[in-house]
């Protein structure tokens, strides 16, 4: 009986360990460490929001070069004047829409080699696909991810030919809405979910060049961007978005960071996108043994969690279904 007992808990100690041992053998990419001190970080939509707060921490944090992308000239040389102002670094800004290749392609050429690239412009226009223009949609499309591709692009051969060896980094700036679909973001959700599909595909593409892969998916983040949209939401997107709770720009820029210099492939922001990146996980590469291991063991349980969500979600929308009729 002793002996039975014994040898229980032997296995329930040994079978952890071995399944760690396993994945710690077969996790890829390898694990690497992306430095960032004096290194070129260039970012798109770096003028507002996450960008700017990105642009701050690299400078004064990280003491990085900042290099920084966006339409407006007015607003980029206010983020310029800031980041002078709180940190002594000179960021170098570039005038252009993600939009457009070529003028994508000119300021990246301009601004030299780039070492950790955040692409991070975004917009978001909430509402229902019925009462949404196609104009509206194919705005989102355009810039969110077709703009992705364009900067990506451009920056990718400065990037493989570089002379320091060194890892670099390509992260890609998500959304929450980009794990699970929302309503009023059909078109966003696409854009963001499209962002997945050539995350995964490109680091298959560039792991041979030393060049690593972020996905991130921050949740609802305080910033103009944020506010602008508040005026435009449906109720049920702001219900549903609220079960993720809110965070601060420099809060998500500092999950960024902490993600590219570990070269994290998904880096999730907050504990409901913790829950999200384990529920999702799916064929995403994974670097950490450890979260390997809490991929494989809470999966299931993260699968019920979400369909309790769902199920919540879903009770929001009959509600106002019913108030609408
Ligand atoms: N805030 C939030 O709640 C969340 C945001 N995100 C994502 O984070 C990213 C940043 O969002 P946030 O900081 O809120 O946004 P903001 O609207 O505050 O800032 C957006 C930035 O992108 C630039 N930008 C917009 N369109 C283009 C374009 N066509 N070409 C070049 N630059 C462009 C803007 O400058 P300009 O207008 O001058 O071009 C600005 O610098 C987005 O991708 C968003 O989807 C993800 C989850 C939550
Ligand atoms: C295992 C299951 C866990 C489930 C947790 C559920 C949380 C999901 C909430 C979705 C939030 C969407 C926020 C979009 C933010 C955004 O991108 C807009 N602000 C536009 O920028």
């Amino acid at each position: 009986m002793a002996d039975a007992k014994l040898a229980f808990v032997a296995l329930l100690v040994l079978f952890p360990l071995a399944l760690l041992a396993l994945l710690a053998l077969i996790v890829r990419p390898r694990p690497v460490k992306i430095p960032l001190k004096n290194r070129h970080v260039f970012i798109t939509g770096g003028s507002s929001g996450i960008g700017l707060a990105l642009a701050h921490m690299a400078a004064a944090a990280e003491g990085a070069r900042v290099s920084i992308l966006a339409r407006s000239l007015d607003k980029l040389e206010e983020a310029r004047n800031s980041i002078r102002l709180a940190t002594g670094i000179e960021a170098a800004i570039y005038a252009a829409d993600v939009r457009d290749f070529d003028a994508v392609k000119k300021a990246v050429d301009a601004a030299g080699p780039i070492d950790v690239l955040i692409v991070n412009q975004g917009i978001f226009v909430p509402g229902e696909l019925e009462n949404q223009d196609l104009s509206e949609v194919r705005f989102m499309i355009d810039v969110n991810l077709m703009g992705s591709f364009n900067v990506v692009k451009a920056a990718l051969p400065g990037m493989k030919s570089r002379s320091d060896r060194r890892p670099v980094s390509i992260a890609l700036m998500s959304s929450q809405a980009g794990q699970v679909g929302v309503y009023g973001y059909t078109a966003y959700s696409a854009s963001k979910f499209g962002l997945r599909g050539m995350a995964e595909a490109l680091q298959h593409e560039v792991i041979a060049d030393d060049i690593h892969v972020s996905l991130i998916f921050p949740p609802d983040t305080e910033t103009p961007g944020l506010a602008e949209e508040s005026k435009k939401r449906p109720p049920l997107t702001s219900i549903i978005a609220a079960s993720s709770g809110a965070m601060k720009a420099e809060e998500v820029a500092r999950k960024c960071f902490d993600g590219i210099k570990v070269g994290n492939f998904f880096v999730p922001c907050n504990f409901e996108g913790a829950m999200l990146a384990i529920a999702t996980a799916g064929l995403a590469p994974q670097r950490s043994s450890f979260m390997a291991f809490v991929e494989v063991t809470l999966m299931g349980l993260m699968r019920l969690v979400a369909l309790f969500f769902q199920w919540n979600w879903y009770g929001s929308i009959a509600k106002y279904a019913s108030k609408n009729k």
